[in-house]
């Protein structure tokens, strides 16, 4: 209703993926170059880099396709601007057909470790590594005519949070909340916004936090089955081609998203209906049920606390 019926089709297009080198940005790039794209991945590690082309070279389809990476930080104007340029280069200048901002990462913890150091780190992992890049990119797509798609990825924690995400979830919001005026700015030029909120993903990323996740945090994410980056990848790669405004990956994902859809664009009236009316009657039992593990914690936090010297 909101986009053209057309399918989108990645071959012979310039694909930018933040993120490239791990989980569901490499599994993204992979899709990408099986497709037949022309794909550049974008990360700081060089090294995790040059892994990541080596299998993305395993995928390519014909000797044509321009499959580079770019080490960068794109947490800011400068570092995106840099990755974007460099990225354009074997293209003549101009700037890629779509824009897969996978970059991000998480730190579970309690708010009262917090600092306001942590606090800006954080925002900057889990907002600023897209928000920079979506900066850049649109000016240049529109500085060039290039009528192209940027395409977040948030997590089901941008529709909701629990314990443990205080420094993550507000990044992961702020990028719905970004998406949602550029959906409606970009009308201006015909470059379309998307926007991903995958539950788990079985990815280094997620192998790293879970060693710093608070145990409630890890009792409470017992109900989530989580899924492979190479899923998460197909799902936001036919979401794009569907045109659909949010992308979610698995049910719990799109109880969330119909219940909290408000004037966003829907993926359909029908299912989103049922899955609206699931969200009404299980969240709150499932809600109750998460306060109870939390209070239940109580106990073994004031351990923690003690433990940690943060009270006496
Ligand atoms: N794993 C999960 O359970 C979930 C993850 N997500 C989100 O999905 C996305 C992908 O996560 P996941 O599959 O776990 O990926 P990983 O955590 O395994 O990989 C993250 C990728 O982002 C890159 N990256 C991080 N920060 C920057 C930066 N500032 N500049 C450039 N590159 C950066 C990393 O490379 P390098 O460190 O070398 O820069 C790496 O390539 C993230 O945005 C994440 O927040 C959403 C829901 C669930
Ligand atoms: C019918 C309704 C039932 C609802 C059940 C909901 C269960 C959700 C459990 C919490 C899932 C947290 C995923 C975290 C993903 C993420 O972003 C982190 N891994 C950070 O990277």
């Amino acid at each position: 209703m909101f986009f053209s019926s057309k399918k989108w089709d990645p071959r012979g297009r310039h694909c930018f993926v933040t993120g490239g080198s791990s989980g569901a940005g490499l599994a993204l790039a992979v899709l990408l170059v099986k497709r037949g794209a022309h794909v550049s991945i974008v990360a700081r590690n060089e090294e995790r880099l040059q892994a990541a082309l080596v299998e993305l070279e395993k995928h390519r389809q014909s000797s044509e396709q321009i499959i580079k990476s770019y080490s960068f930080a794109v947490n800011s104007e400068a570092g995106s601007t840099a990755a974007l340029q460099a990225a354009s280069e074997p293209h003549g200048g101009r700037c890629p057909d779509a824009f897969f901002l996978c970059a991000g990462t998480s730190r579970p913890s309690f708010w009262i470790e917090q600092n306001e150091a942590l606090m800006r780190s954080d925002l900057d992992a889990s907002y600023g590594a897209q928000a920079f890049t979506a900066l850049v990119a649109s000016k240049e797509m529109v500085k060039q005519g290039v009528k192209g798609k940027l395409v977040f990825v948030s997590s089901v924690l941008g529709y909701f949070s629990i314990v443990g995400y205080s420094t993550y979830s507000p990044g992961k919001f702020a990028l719905r909340g970004l998406a949602e005026s550029l959906q409606s700015e970009f009308l201006l030029y015909g470059i379309d916004v998307h926007i991903a909120f995958p539950g788990t993903i079985y990815s280094p990323g997620y192998e790293a936090e879970n060693k710093v996740k608070p145990k409630v945090t890890l009792k409470i994410e017992e109900t989530d089955s989580g899924s492979t980056p190479e899923y998460v990848a197909e799902c936001i790669l036919k979401g794009v081609q569907k045109g659909r405004f949010h992308i979610t990956v698995d049910f719990i994902g799109n109880v969330f998203r119909a219940s909290t859809a408000g004037s966003s664009p829907r993926n359909s009236y029908i299912t989103d209906l049922f899955y609206a009316l699931v969200g009404y009657v299980a969240l709150p039992i499932w809600r109750n049920s998460v306060d109870s593990t939390v209070r239940a914690h109580r106990q073994e936090h004031q351990e923690y606390l003690k433990q940690k010297g943060i009270i006496g």
